[in-house]
C-alpha cells in the first residue's frame, strides 16, 4: 500500500505483538512493534522528529523499562493528538479505568476476541481522533499546515496531522457534476476543518481492505487508456472512483465529462452525446458540441449504461469500435479521443442474457470490470466516511463541529446501510440540522424508522455478527487482497493463498468476487 497509516504496538508478549501486528496490517495499516515502554517512547519520538508521526498507539500496561502508565502520561503531555489504546489483562480492569481517566482513547481486554474486534476499536478511535483534530479540540502547536499529500492527494488510509488538501492536478473537469470533487483550494482555515486530510483528501475515503482492494485496482487501470466498467449498487461510489481513475490517468489534465444515461429521454441522448449539425433536425437551431467531443483528451464517464436504448447502444459500439463518430446531421469523421469509463448497478450480464443489452458493447465495456462493495461489505469504511461527511456539511453550513457520540457511532457502525455511501452522506447531513449544535445522538442519525430494512437483513446480520460471519470477512478480504496484488491473476492468488484454483473458484463463487 503507497499511503500507509504508521501504527505503533507497544507490548512485552511476543505472541501479542505479532497478532496486533498481523490484524492491523491487514488493515492496511504500517505497524511498528515494540517489547517495551522505553522503546516506544523513543520510536514515538523518532516518528515525530521524522514529520511521518504515528497516528495511534496500542500500548500494554504491563512493560519493562517504562509501564503502560507512565508512557501513556507522558504520551498525553507531549503529543496530545496521539490516541492511545490501552491494552489490558483480565484482571486489571480498574487500571484500565485508571488510564481512561488518563486520555487514553480506549482500551482492549487480552486475551481479545478476533482480530475483527480490534479493526472496529482502532477505526472508532481513528475517526473520533479525526473528528477531534478538525475541531482543533488539542493542542494548535501542531496545526501547521504540511502539504506532502501524494500527487493525486488520494488516500487509502487515515491519519497524521492537519494536511494542505493537493490542489487540483488538473484544474479542468466536467462543469455540471464536478463540484467538490476535486480537492478544495489548498492551505489555512479549509485545511484544518478537514478532519483527517490524509484520511480524506479529494472525497475518496478507503480505509476497509476491501475497498483498498478496489482502489488498488483503479489505480492499476488508471495507469492504462483501458475502457472501465463500474459495478456496484446505487450510492457506493462508482463516480467517485471514475473520478479517481481519470485523476490518476495520464489523461487528468483534459476534462472530466460525466453523462447520467439514464436521466436523458431517448430522443436526447444520442445528440447529447455526439453533439449535432445545425438544422440536423426540428430545432436544432445552432451546431451543439457532443460529449464524446467535449471529453476529448480526457474521461467520459457513462453513468447508469444498462439504461440505454438498443439504437443508442448500436451507435456507442461503433464509436467504441471505430474510435470515431460523426454529429447527428454532419458527414464529418470526428476522432474520439477520450477514455471512456462506463458504471452500472444493474447486472449487466443477466441483461445480456435477457437481450436487454447487446452482449458486444457488453464485451467492449467490460474490458476492465471492478466491482464496488456494498457499504455493509465495508464496516472499516463507516466511521471515516461519516467523520468525512460531518466535517464537509459543518463546513459547508459554517458550523461548529459537533462530537457523535459514542451511541451513534455504535448506531452508525451497526446499520445496514441499503442506500450505501449516499444514506450515510444523507443521515449524517440530517443529524447535522437535528442535532442543534449538540452533540449527535443516534435518534439524530433518523436511522431508527429503517428497522424494517434491518429486520430484511436480519438473518444475515446474526450471521455476520457470529465469529463464523468475521472469520468470513477476513477471508474474503485476503482474497480480494491478494487478487489485486496479483493483478486479478487466479493461478497466482491461488498458489500464494496455498489453496487449488479450483477452491479458489468455489470462494469467489461464495464471495460474489468478480474477477473478469
Ligand atoms: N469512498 C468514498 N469516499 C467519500 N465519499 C464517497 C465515497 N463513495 C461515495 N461517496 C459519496 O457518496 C455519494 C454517492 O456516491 P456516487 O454518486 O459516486 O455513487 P454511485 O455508485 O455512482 O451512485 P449511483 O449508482 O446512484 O449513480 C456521493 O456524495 C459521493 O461523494
Amino acid at each position: 500500500m503507497e499511503r500507509p497509516l504508521r501504527l505503533l504496538v507497544a507490548d512485552d508478549e511476543e505472541a501479542m505483538r505479532l497478532f496486533l501486528s498481523a490484524a492491523l496490517e491487514r488493515a492496511g495499516h504500517r505497524v511498528d512493534a515494540v517489547e517495551d515502554g522505553q522503546s516506544a517512547l523513543e520510536k514515538i519520538v523518532a516518528a515525530e522528529r521524522s514529520k511521518a508521526p504515528y497516528a495511534l498507539a496500542l500500548i500494554d500496561l504491563q512493560m519493562p523499562r517504562l509501564p503502560g502508565m507512565d508512557l501513556l502520561s507522558h504520551i498525553r503531555r507531549e503529543w496530545p493528538r496521539l490516541p492511545v489504546i490501552i491494552l489490558t489483562a483480565h484482571g486489571s480492569i480498574p487500571t484500565a479505568v485508571e488510564a481512561m481517566k488518563l486520555g487514553a482513547a480506549d482500551f482492549l481486554v487480552k486475551p481479545l476476541p478476533s482480530p475483527g474486534h480490534l479493526r472496529a476499536a482502532v477505526s472508532r478511535v481513528l475517526a473520533q481522533s479525526a473528528l477531534n483534530a478538525a475541531a482543533g479540540h488539542n493542542d494548535a502547536d501542531r496545526d501547521a499546515v504540511r502539504s506532502d499529500t501524494d500527487p493525486v492527494g488520494i488516500a487509502m488510509t487515515p491519519l497524521g496531522p492537519p494536511t494542505a488538501p493537493a490542489a487540483s492536478p488538473s484544474g479542468k473537469v466536467s462543469a455540471q457534476r464536478e463540484s467538490g470533487r476535486l480537492s478544495t483550494p489548498a492551505g489555512g482555515v479549509e485545511a484544518l476543518r478537514r478532519p483527517n486530510p490524509e484520511l480524506a483528501v479529494n472525497d475518496l475515503i478507503a480505509c476497509d481492505p476491501a475497498t483498498c482492494a478496489v482502489l488498488e485496482q483503479a489505480r492499476l487501470v488508471a495507469e492504462t487508456d483501458t475502457t472501465v466498467l463500474l459495478l456496484g449498487e446505487s450510492g457506493v461510489g462508482k463516480e467517485v472512483f471514475a473520478g479517481v481513475i481519470h485523476r490518476l490517468s495520464k489523461r487528468s489534465a483534459g476534462p472530466f465529462v460525466a453523462v447520467n444515461c439514464a436521466a436523458l429521454p431517448t430522443s436526447l441522448i444520442e445528440s447529447e452525446l455526439f453533439g449535432h449539425e445545425r438544422g440536423a433536425f426540428t430545432g436544432a437551431h445552432t451546431m451543439k458540441i457532443g460529449r464524446f467531443e467535449q471529453a476529448t483528451g480526457g474521461t467520459l464517464f457513462l453513468d447508469e449504461i444498462g439504461e440505454l436504448e438498443a439504437t443508442v447502444q448500436a451507435k456507442l459500439l461503433r464509436v467504441l469500435q471505430e474510435k470515431r463518430f460523426e454529429r447527428i446531421g454532419g458527414t464529418r469523421s470526428i476522432a474520439a479521443d477520450c477514455r471512456i469509463i462506463a458504471a452500472t448497478n444493474r447486472d449487466l450480464k443477466a441483461a445480456v442474457q435477457e437481450r436487454q443489452f447487446r452482449s458486444d458493447l457488453y464485451y467492449r465495456l467490460a474490458v476492465f470490470p471492478i466491482e464496488i462493495p456494498p457499504l455493509c461489505r465495508r464496516p472499516a469504511d463507516i466511521l471515516p466516511l461519516a467523520t468525512h461527511f460531518l466535517t464537509r456539511f459543518a463546513g459547508k453550513n459554517g458550523r461548529d463541529l459537533p462530537q457523535l457520540t459514542e451511541a451513534a457511532l455504535a448506531a452508525l457502525q451497526e446499520h445496514p446501510w441499503p442506500g450505501n455511501v449516499r444514506e450515510l452522506a444523507n443521515a449524517i447531513e440530517r443529524a447535522l440540522i437535528l442535532c442543534a449544535g449538540g452533540p449527535i445522538e443516534p435518534r439524530h442519525l433518523g436511522l431508527a424508522h429503517r428497522e424494517k430494512a434491518r429486520a430484511d437483513q436480519g438473518v444475515k446480520a446474526l450471521a455476520d455478527s457470529t465469529d463464523d460471519g468475521i472469520l468470513k470477512q477476513q477471508e474474503r478480504d485476503t482474497i480480494l487482497r491478494v487478487l489485486a496484488a496479483n493483478g486479478n491473476n487466479r493461478q497466482k492468488t491461488a498458489q500464494q493463498l496455498g489453496i487449488s484454483v479450483r477452491t479458489l473458484r468455489n470462494k469467489l463463487k461464495e464471495y460474489r468476487i468478480q474477477t473478469d
